[in-house]
């Protein structure tokens, strides 16, 4: 028997799989195919999950483990800010150590354990880069050969200006009032846009953005290879970028954004180097479940309720109560 954990950041929820614990490694289709399977809530566990996060050890100097993310749909992603809180704290946990370096597929990120948000509910700190602008980073066409910053493009809904930004998945962001935020347009709008298009030809995550007031904003994702979510880490911090580029007066380099999301509340803190743009990002890190399970059957795509034996932690009663401390800023329902 070997272990999946089942762990949320924003209740962005995951499947954690740590390879350097099974006697053979899954081999890129098996975990392609045992995302589609242990994630869907028909055929998988536990209601399904956004994704699976695939620790493995990493060869870099200094950097204690690596993390694939593969969502729902079995596409690879290049980054996930929630589900790296929650490698970090895994790695933090199996390793004894509090501040490291976790290598992603585009750079070797800093993580580090951050006070608990409320009783029992862990906190990870994440640094989310490399942060690009450039259309190839996306890829995205037919919007000019220009990064797109504050921009109109009626193409997409007529009367919003859209901002790209990759961090270094690709998100499109547009700051919109409580009316546009909850109706059916980001849903509209990520559908098409993650379909074969003219424009995103790799797909994108899409958020629209509430201002709430100073450093403060309420964010709504639909992500690419996924659909709406309860909360994207990678696209808080590229809101919490544009936020601060295009609302200065606003959104501040380098003092804590509160980003309000309908899983929760994370921080958010843009940084601008001599030669780079970084955030950080600090939220919780939550683990619910411990999943026993057969490794033929992760080999398989064969995690059932028949073939797993689930202990639930104590965690997900602590992060709701942190979540009940929070202002109401949003109707959106949670996503179980
Ligand atoms: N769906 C995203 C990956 C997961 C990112 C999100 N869950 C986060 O917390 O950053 C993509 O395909 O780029």
């Amino acid at each position: 028997m070997v272990q999946l954990r089942k762990v949320h950041g924003s209740e962005n929820h995951f499947f954690l799989l740590d390879q350097t614990t099974l006697s053979e490694k899954l081999n890129d289709a098996e975990l392609t195919a045992l995302a589609q399977q242990v994630t869907d809530p028909a055929t998988g566990i536990l209601n399904g999950a956004d994704g699976v996060l695939v620790v493995d050890e990493s060869t870099h100097d200094n950097v204690l483990g690596q993390m694939r993310v593969i969502n729902a749909d079995g596409s690879e992603a290049s980054m996930c800010g929630n589900g790296l809180r929650t490698v970090s704290r895994y790695l933090a946990e199996k390793h004894h150590t509090n501040q490291f370096k976790v290598e992603t597929l585009q750079a070797d990120l800093q993580v580090s354990r951050q006070s608990d948000l409320a009783a029992n509910v862990p906190a990870f700190s994440v640094e989310i880069s490399p942060v690009r602008f450039n259309p190839s980073a996306f890829p995205f066409e037919n919007l000019g050969d220009q990064p797109l910053i504050d921009s109109p493009v009626p193409a997409f809904l007529p009367g919003l200006n859209f901002t790209a930004i990759a961090v270094p998945n690709p998100h499109l962001i547009s700051f919109v009032d409580e009316e546009e935020i909850n109706n059916d347009d980001l849903g509209k709008l990520g559908t098409m846009l993650n379909k074969p298009n003219e424009y995103f030809t790799d797909g994108v995550n899409v958020s629209f953005a509430q201002i709430l007031g100073p450093n403060q904003l309420f964010v709504r994702t639909f992500e690419r290879g996924v659909g709406f979510t309860n909360a994207c880490g990678t696209g808080m911090s590229a809101t919490s970028l544009a936020f601060a580029m295009v609302h200065p007066n606003l959104g501040h380099f380098d003092d804590p954004i509160t980003v309000y999301n309908p899983g929760g509340m994370v921080k958010t803190k843009v940084h601008k180097d001599a030669d780079r743009y970084y955030i950080d990002l600090i939220g919780n890190a939550t683990q619910t479940h411990v999943i026993d399970v057969d490794e033929a059957d992760l080999h398989h795509a064969n995690v059932t309720v028949k073939t797993t034996d689930v202990t639930e932690t104590d965690e997900e009663a602590a992060y709701l109560n942190f979540v009940d401390g929070l202002p109401t800023v949003s109707a959106v329902e949670v996503k179980k």
